[in-house]
């Protein structure tokens, strides 16, 4: 069975269709994360699947169960906000217990709960204090120890860490990923950060314009994205695109010609116009190159990063950008020799924008 499952859901505000027959099943213990641009719609989508919108058409399923119409309190979901939403004038352990108590939950369940939750969070030394007096991070745990708590099915995350640092994003990054390998919980996680999406989740849900445009495992999503927007989303920089002709299995841009025969065809080698995107990191330079379709840019500008090195040059009047080592030795103005690896490329259909 599934945990969630939303059907043909549309979501209207007023004339405005926002979803539009949306459809998307998690599995048991997934963690999935909705991404991105800002307003294609994934906080309408969570807010949906919490009960806080009323949908406009479509079904929602948790556990089986159709919740279209029940209150959120009825979902048996949890949900955790980036404004944290804590009520400042209670104690940590007062946030935590207030839905407890409501529910009228035995005082030592109400305990054990609290003590589970703050030893795994790390938040034993603060339940005496009030929100005011956490740091934004310690307040984000207490955010995720009230749904923690009340020992939901599944957790919502409304881009949970954007109030923070970036130091103290990656710290809570790596815990929330930590407590889905202890919970195993499905958790769904609505960002627009790409490094959240990609370290978090088991798959990714790429929206645009209320729609899921790809939906599959980071490694999907980054090695074989199914259409130029997922391609041209995802990774910094992201991929660089260059117009050419499929022909025989061989894709010619200007005067380079790359044998495509070990590429994986969606649907089948094709002939005709195409798009071939390349990623920073798959273009060859140095020993690289041996045997490799070779070519020679000059250098336009050169940032080193540390762990390694990214070089802004240009390829048939587009700009090209290529990622080197951390050592390598380049300077703006000198013109090197770059291979390339065909395996690693995607092809696009100029006219659909769909992955060949
Ligand atoms: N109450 C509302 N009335 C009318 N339009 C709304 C309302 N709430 C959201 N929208 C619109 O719906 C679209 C989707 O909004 P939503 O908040 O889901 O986007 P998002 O992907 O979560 O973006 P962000 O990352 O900026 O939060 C946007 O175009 C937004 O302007």
């Amino acid at each position: 069975m599934n945990s969630v499952e939303i059907k043909n859901l549309d979501l209207n505000f007023g004339a405005v269709k926002v979803l539009q027959n949306l459809n998307l099943d998690i599995k048991q213990g997934e963690f999935v994360v909705l991404l991105g641009s800002s307003g294609c719609g994934k906080s309408t989508l969570l807010n949906c699947i919490a009960g806080l919108l009323e949908v406009s058409g479509g079904q929602l399923f948790i556990n089986g169960k159709n919740v279209t119409w029940s209150e959120p309190n009825e979902r048996g979901i949890g949900m955790v906000f980036q404004s944290y939403a804590l009520y400042p004038q209670m104690t940590v352990k007062g946030n935590l217990t207030f839905g407890l108590k409501n529910a009228k939950m035995p005082k030592d369940e109400i305990e054990k709960r609290v003590a589970r939750a703050a030893e795994i969070l790390q938040i034993e030394p603060l339940l005496d204090r009030k929100p005011a007096a956490l740091s934004g991070g310690q307040r984000q745990r207490v955010a995720i120890g009230r749904a923690l708590v009340r020992d939901v099915d599944v957790f919502l995350f409304d881009e949970p860490l954007s109030n923070l640092d970036a130091k103290l994003r990656a710290d809570l990054r790596v815990e929330i990923k930590k407590l889905h390998q202890q919970l195993q919980n499905t958790m769904i996680y609505v960002t627009h950060d790409q490094i959240e999406a990609m370290t978090l989740a088991d798959r990714i849900a790429i929206m645009k314009g209320g729609k899921i445009m790809q939906l599959g495992s980071p490694d999907e999503i980054y090695n074989r994205p199914q259409n130029l927007y997922v391609a041209d989303f995802i990774g910094s920089p992201s991929m660089d695109f260059f117009e050419g002709h499929l022909e025989n299995g061989v894709f010619t841009m200007g005067d380079i010609a790359l044998p495509m025969a070990d590429y994986e065809y969606a649907n089948g080698p094709v002939s005709g116009p195409a798009i071939v995107g390349i990623r920073p990191e798959h273009i060859l330079t140095g020993d690289q190159t041996a045997g490799a379709v070779t070519t020679q840019v000059t250098i336009d500008i050169v940032e080193p990063m540390g762990s390694d090195t990214l070089v802004y040059s240009s390829l048939n009047c587009k700009p090209l950008h290529i990622r080197m080592d951390g050592k390598a030795k380049v300077a703006a103005g000198e013109t090197i020799t770059i291979g390339f690896d065909p395996v690693s490329a995607s092809l696009f259909d100029p006219t659909t924008e769909e992955r060949i």
